[in-house]
């Protein structure tokens, strides 16, 4: 029976112990919460102080595969816009992340991720990697939301399970779009590799992200460098600057929120399916002081018995092929060394 997306991530990583800080009782950051230099290790803190600016793509441009092929190229990053996705939609799903992080503690401890869980209420999942925790707090959905909107709004799930399900869809269409502009921008036309077939019945997670306004910024991480594992993810951000990526030569570059902008990245799979043309962005985001974040991301990839490799018209190719669910609990051990270990030396 194939494996699907939760049965991939429910792994070892020992989140049972971890809950989110109630926010609303510190005004201060604690010990457990305080990060320093070393803990951000390999990357500085220091921000990019020319700021360039991540491409904002017209989805109906003529020339969009071009675009596209240049941005994930260069950034692994871009924002889209013209994406026909309504605005609305993207609004009464923040409404309603914003509606279930502003519940008291003990209302959202109802919809815990459970121990060997993955879906629900917690902190990030990268947590068990690092020493420190960070000014987040997230809410993780695969396919329904019912089981844990139900102990969060006993009488009144539907309208959250109704908004989160056409999010969901939306996401869906659009996230195959691009991944289709994405392969053309490799020179492939759909159909012509044995792996097409494979991602027509990709699927995706829902990541609902909450970054509570932080009485020491600079001492604290809204969510630590990471890249993400599946093909692309598309974010949404409300209008509170955060997101910031890692740029070799220049340093942490802010992504500016964008009105109906969608911010998209390159993930692992898809660094893995261009042999390494695209790069796979390390990503962090920064607390604010005044105001609190919120963020949606949609995670896109294919089903977890798929195998992936570098598109078959890739020469030389650099890593070896690897099944989802195998990348997935490489991940789920090695984080980000999991590349490192499937790469052709
Ligand atoms: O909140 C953001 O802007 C980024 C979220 C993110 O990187 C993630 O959920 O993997
Ligand atoms: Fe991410």
């Amino acid at each position: 029976m194939a494996t699907s997306l939760s049965e991939a991530y429910d792994n070892h990583l020992q989140l049972k112990h971890i809950i989110p800080l109630d926010f609303d009782l510190v005004h201060d950051v604690p010990e457990s919460h305080l990060w320093t230099q070393t803990d951000q290790f390999p990357h500085t803190y220091q921000t990019c102080v020319i700021e360039p600016s991540i491409p904002i793509i017209d989805l109906r441009a003529p020339n969009v595969v071009e675009l596209v092929g240049n941005a994930c190229r260069e950034w692994g990053m871009f924002q889209v816009i013209n994406h026909e996705v309504p605005a609305s939609l993207v609004e009464d799903v923040e409404g309603h992340a914003r509606q279930l992080f502003e519940l008291p503690a003990k209302q959202k401890l109802k919809a815990l991720r459970s121990p060997r869980g993955v879906t629900g209420y917690g902190v990030a999942r990268i947590s068990p990697f690092f020493s420190k925790l960070m000014w987040h707090e997230g809410f993780t959905i695969m396919g329904s939301a019912v089981e844990h909107a139900k102990l969060l709004w006993p009488h009144q799930y539907e309208e959250f399970c109704d908004a989160v399900d056409n999010y969901q869809k939306k996401m869906k269409s659009l996230a195959h779009k691009i991944f289709l502009i994405i392969l053309k921008a490799l020179g492939l036309e759909e159909e012509e590799d044995d792996q097409e077939t494979c991602f027509s019945a990709s699927e995706g997670a829902l990541q609902l992200n909450s970054y509570p306004s932080c009485p020491s910024p600079n001492r604290a991480i809204g969510l630590a460098p990471h890249t993400d594992s599946l093909l692309l993810t598309i974010l949404h951000q409300n209008d509170v600057n955060g997101l910031q990526i890692f740029q070799e030569d220049m340093g942490w570059v802010s992504v500016p929120p964008v009105p109906e902008a969608l911010v998209v990245n390159i993930g692992d799979l898809m660094h893995i399916l261009s042999n390494g043309l695209f790069p796979t962005v390390c990503h962090r985001v920064v607390p604010n002081e005044a105001r609190r974040r919120f963020s949606i991301a949609y995670f896109y990839g294919p089903p977890t018995d798929c195998v992936i490799a570098p598109l078959s018209k890739m020469s030389a190719p650099r890593f070896r092929p690897v099944m989802v669910k195998d990348y997935i609990s490489l991940k789920n051990k090695h984080l980000e060394k999991a590349l490192h270990l499937i790469r052709i030396n």
